[in-house]
Order: C-alpha cells, then structure tokens, then sequence
C-alpha cells in the first residue's frame, strides 16, 4: 500500500514529495502506511492528488519570507546573522524547518490562543516530570489528529485548495509516529493475547519513548497553533475541537517544553552513552524499536547540542541529518536544501575544531571528539574524548575525591559496561540462601553479590507484583518532584536537575501503610537489621522516573548529620525496583564499577556508613541512571545507625 503511496506522486519532484522524503529514514522502510490508509477512506482522493501539491508548493512561494528558490540562495542573510550570533542557530534551523514544512511562524506578539486551553502561566507543570500527564496528552492529540484529518479530507480541500501543506505535514508526522506505536502496541498486546491487567497503554508507550515524546512535544509547541490560527474562521471545525478535546483540562506543551524535551534527548544520550546513528534510528541500550527521527529533527538535535556546547555530538546529529537529505531524491529538484544542511554542518564541524584543544583542558571538555575533525568527516574515525578517557577514568575509581573520572566512569557502568578488575570480580556469584532464619529455609532468598567490599547486592523476587502494585496504586497521586538537600544550607531540601524524579512517603506506621509492614519484616530478616521502629528508619520513599529523569551520584548517608541527630545517620540503603523500565534506569557505583540492573521485584542492598558508624563510606557513590525509554519505579528503605549499633557489625552475611 505504500508503494503505491509513492506511485501517485509519479516522478515528478514537488515539496509534497520533499516533505515525505525528509521524513523518511534510509533502512526503515516506507512510512507512508498509515497516511495511505487516510487517503483511501476518503475514497476518490487519488486524482485530485496533483493539484494540491502543486498549488501548494506555489503557495509556499509565494507567500513564505524565505524563499525555496534556486536564484535566491536560502536563507544566506540569515545565515550570515548566526555566524555572528551563533545562539541564533537553532532559531535559524527552525525558521527553516517552518519553511519546508510550510508552516507559518506566528505573528510576532500573537498569543496563540485558538485551542491552548487554561492558561496558567508560570504554574504550568513541567511537562517532562509526568509521564502520566503525558499520556493524556498523547490521547488529546490523537483525538485533534482524527478531527483534523476528517475536516482537511472532506471540507478543506474542496475550498481552499492546496494551502495546507503546514495541515498535511503535520498529519503525516503524528501518522509516521504516534500513529504507528499505537499500531504497534496493538498488535503486540493481541499477539500476546494480553489481559485486561498486562496489555501495554499505547499512549505510556508514547509518553515515554524519548523520540516520541520530543516529536509530539514539537508538534504542540511548533505546529499546531499556526495552523489553527489560519483556521479560526472555520468555527464549527473550532467548536467540534474543542469539544471533542477539551483543552481546558489538558495543558499544551510550549517552546519551553520543547527545550526541555530537547534537553531530554541530551541527557540521554550523555548519560548513556548512546551512539548517534543508533539512538536517532530507535535502538536504544539493547533495544530496537521501530521510531525514529527524519533529517529534519535531526537538523534540530544537532543545531540544540551545538547550542548546549557539547560540538561532536552536534556534528554527529548534523551529520546524520545531512546524510539522511542527500539520500533523497529530491534534491536533484532542491539542491538548495541540501546546501543548508551542509552549511550547518560545515559550521559546526569549524567550531568543533576552534573547541578543541590538544591540552589537558580537555579534561574538562568532554563534548569533543579525540581529535580535530578534516574533511571528508568519517563518523566511525572519531571517539568522543569522554570514550577515550574511559580507561583513565577506570583507573582512577579508588580515589575518593570527587573527581572528572567519577562522571566519566557513571556514564559507562549506566550504559551497562562493567568496570571491575578480575580480581574485584573474584568470587562474585548467585547462590540461594537458606541460612540465618528458619524462614528462608523453605523460602530461599535469591542472592546475587555484585561487589564484595564494600558488599552490594542485589536479591530477586523480594518484592511480590500484588504489593508493587498496591504500593504503585497508594504512591501515583501523591507524587511531587524530588529534592536534593541544599548545598549552601544544609537543613534546607530544593529542587535541582541532579535529581529529577517524582516522589512520595509512605509510612507502614500509619493505617493506610499497613500493608506494608510484611515487606519491612521480610528487610529485617534479610539485612538482621532492626528496622520497622520508626526511630530505625526512614518511611518507604517511593520514587517515579520518566525518560532522561535520573538522580546524580551520591551517598545516602547525610554528610551533615546535625540532618538525623536522634537516630544516628543512613548506615543501609534497601532499594527496591518496582517496575522494569525498557531502556536505561540501571542504578550506577561509579566508583565500584558495576551496576544494578533495575529488575521488577528486585531489591538492591549497600552501606552508607563504616562499621563505625560515625563517617561516610565515600566508596558507595551511587545514582540512578537516566531512563531511556519507559517508566522506573523505585521504593528506598534508609536504615539508621543507633538503633543498629549493637548487631553491628554482624551485618549482612558476615560468612560470605
Ligand atoms: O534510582 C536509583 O536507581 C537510585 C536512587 C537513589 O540512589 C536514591 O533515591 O537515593
Ligand atoms: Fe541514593
């Protein structure tokens, strides 16, 4: 069927069919699938085809300020102005993007307020810390698509014809994405022959699929509003959205959101590792999904990273992009195009290289490539400076101080390397434990040690799915953004980027915790540790992490311990999973050199303190990883010192 998409287009190049190559992927296959699909339920579309490409395309130059023209160099003003003001690349890059796209830039000063629902202002939530706001969201928008489309197939053609171009594309693009992941999620669930319980929410998937996430957030913040500007008049097709979309319950992403998914994509692939090609084709740690970003996104990513600074990884998305636009094959009909997205990559390439000094600065430069980058750029000849450094930075995990190796070292053992020596591996295994309590005799507790000393492991099947999902049920509605305790004053908690989850108290001391009392017991026997009193512990701390939340290296135990006079300070930190998450989300020992994989009932168990009890095992830095893709929930258990000090240290199997 998507053959025969492309056939209607015959072989005559038009912007139409620019726009549908841009969008495309080499290796992916075709996605035009889903836009046949919308085509032929409308029935005789097929030869009215033609003229709306065409008129469109003599709309876009017509009425565009930047004109798709061989005579007149694209943008070459504008181009000129952000070799001045290099800031300005990104609004450069999106002016474009508007330009092929035919989507018209806002007046300046409107207020795009046709469908933008409740204005909160500065109150509005950050769209990135609640995978579950997202989700109705991505819900919203599949409804706005479906009213959309119905109106640009059965009334706008017929009147207006061919100035929808910005309509279409944007049709396409939730086709290309959402579209197919919910196709996709469909499919799986009925496969599976999923129940009512386990069958995957399409639009979770959505919510937390980075590429996803970002494409839908640049929809709202980018495209929609323009086009519903243009049609405002058509006010029964105004009403019927609103109706069907009711935007006064649903906030809409705007250019500070797109920033932040952008900023998204930036700590993902920072913090994980992950390679370029890979992540902007759907694979992500392991795995392959079936999204991806066109040339178009990807001229966005690199022109963000190169704002961010971080210069290879934006020569690397440029890059990308700039492959991707060559391929096509309307280009021979464009070459303009093709001259912007290498431009933009010969600029970024020339500022790598005026970033890059051959000094041990670059120490503290970890956003270029190990050396200076010549023409013709080869993307497997360059390793990013923080890959080379990473046997350095191994080397450097027995000191303590805090150092540019500790970074460098989260960043490998969060993309799943393990950086142990043999000798540090010597004696690590999984065995079942019958001993210390009668209890485990005819129940064995699943052990795994992941490193002996300082002792860190992790025991499977702790945690029943039942009471995950009582504790998941008790802990969503409460969730508020996590804290960090504040550098400059340490008996105040602030909001920070170090740590960026959701979280919420439960107390198993209160009537509604309850139920949580088996699982404090079933600690106690585990780590022979006192630790249901109150005056033993913290409540359970139940934490959410959407894709790219993450929480910094740290140590549990507070480093100001007027924070926890009366019971000692955090001497064991019992971490257990409460999801799997399908991409990232491994909590990291950068210093040990191994993490923990974030299995669902699993529970994590470290020191924070030394016997003594009195200073902090700096050994024990730890953090959670960014999650790539999917939803992490975690529920910590923070065990004190003085009600401990007497079994201690007999501890954790001190026979091992
Ligand atoms: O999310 C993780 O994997 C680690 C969380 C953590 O270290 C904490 O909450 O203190
Ligand atoms: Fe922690």
């Amino acid at each position: 069927a998507s053959e025969q998409c492309g056939s209607e287009q015959g072989d005559k190049p038009t912007l139409q069919t620019l726009s549908e190559e841009l969008n495309k992927t080499e290796g992916l296959g075709s996605v035009g699938g889903q836009a046949c699909k919308a085509k032929r339920e409308t029935g005789d579309e097929e030869s009215e085809e033609n003229w709306r490409i065409e008129t469109g395309l003599d709309f876009i130059r017509e009425n565009t300020m930047l004109r798709i023209d061989e005579d007149l160099y694209f943008g070459l003003d504008e181009y000129s102005k952000f070799r001045r003001d290099e800031l300005s690349l990104l609004e450069l890059v999106r002016t474009f993007i508007r330009e092929v796209k035919g989507v018209r830039a806002l007046p300046l000063g409107a207020s795009a307020t046709v469908l933008s629902g409740d204005d909160t202002g500065g109150n509005k939530p950050a769209w990135c810390f609640y995978p579950y706001q997202l989700k109705n969201l991505a819900q919203t928008e599949v409804i706005i698509y479906e009213v959309l489309r119905d109106f640009y197939w059965s009334v706008l053609k017929k009147e207006r014809k061919g100035q929808f171009l910005a309509l279409d594309s944007y049709l396409k693009d939730i086709e290309e994405s959402s579209l197919r992941a919910i196709t996709y999620v469909e499919y799986t669930n009925e496969k599976k022959n999923s129940t009512f319980e386990d069958r995957e929410d399409p639009y979770l998937y959505i919510a937390t699929h980075p590429l996803l996430l970002y494409r839908m957030v640049r929809r709202f913040a980018e495209d929609l509003q323009p086009i519903l500007l243009e049609l405002e008049e058509y006010e029964d097709l105004i009403s019927d959205l609103y109706d069907k979309a009711n935007p006064d319950l649903v906030v809409f992403p705007n250019h500070d959101d797109l920033t932040d998914a952008l900023e998204s994509i930036k700590r993902i692939q920072e913090g994980t590792n992950l390679n370029t090609l890979e992540f902007a084709t759907g694979k992500m740690d392991q795995l392959q999904t079936d999204i991806h970003v066109n040339a178009l996104h990807a001229l966005e990513i690199g022109a963000y990273y190169f704002t961010a600074g971080h210069f290879a990884y934006a020569v690397e998305w440029m890059y990308y992009a700039l492959n991707t636009v060559s391929q096509s094959s309307v280009i021979e009909k464009y070459p303009i195009i093709e001259r912007f997205f290498r431009k933009s990559f010969d600029h970024l390439v020339e500022v790598h290289n005026q970033n890059w000094e051959p000094t041990s600065k670059n120490y503290w430069n970890l956003g270029v490539f190990h050396t200076k980058v010549t023409a013709p750029f080869e993307p497997k000849s360059y390793v990013l400076m923080r890959q080379i450094m990473k046997d350095e930075a191994a080397g450097l995990r027995k000191t303590l101080d805090w150092n540019w190796s500790v970074n460098v070292n989260f960043m490998h053992v969060c993309a799943g390397k393990n950086l142990q020596t043999e000798e540090e591996r010597k004696g690590l295994k999984c065995w079942l434990q019958r001993k210390h309590n009668p209890y485990w005799s005819i129940n064995p507790l699943k052990m795994e040690i992941l490193n002996r000393d300082p002792p860190v492991y992790q025991i499977y099947d702790f945690i029943g799915d039942k009471l995950i999902e009582k504790m998941k049920k008790a802990a969503v509605d409460g969730l508020e953004r996590s804290t960090v305790v504040d550098r400059n004053d340490h008996s105040r908690s602030v909001v920070d980027t170090t740590r960026t989850s959701s979280q919420v108290w439960l107390y198993d001391d209160r009537e509604n915790g309850k139920f949580l009392l088996p699982l404090t017991y079933r600690m106690e026997l585990l780590s022979q540790l006192t630790i249901a009193p109150p005056q033993a512990c913290d409540a359970y701390q139940v934490a959410s992490y959407g894709p790219s939340h993450h929480y910094a290296p740290h140590i549990d135990s507070f480093e100001d311990t007027r924070r926890a006079v009366a019971k000692g300070n955090r001497i064991v930190t019992i971490m257990g999973y409460m999801s799997h998450v399908k991409a990232g989300g491994r909590t990291g020992f950068p210093l040990l050199g191994v993490a923990a994989e974030p299995i669902k009932g699993s529970v994590v168990m470290w020191y924070n303190l030394k016997k003594n009890g009195a200073e902090r095992d700096m050994r024990t830095w730890h953090g959670g990883c960014p999650v790539v893709f999917g939803v992490k929930w975690i529920t910590n258990k923070w065990v004190y010192y003085n009600e401990n000090f007497r079994n201690f240290p007999c501890g954790l199997n001190q026979d091992e």
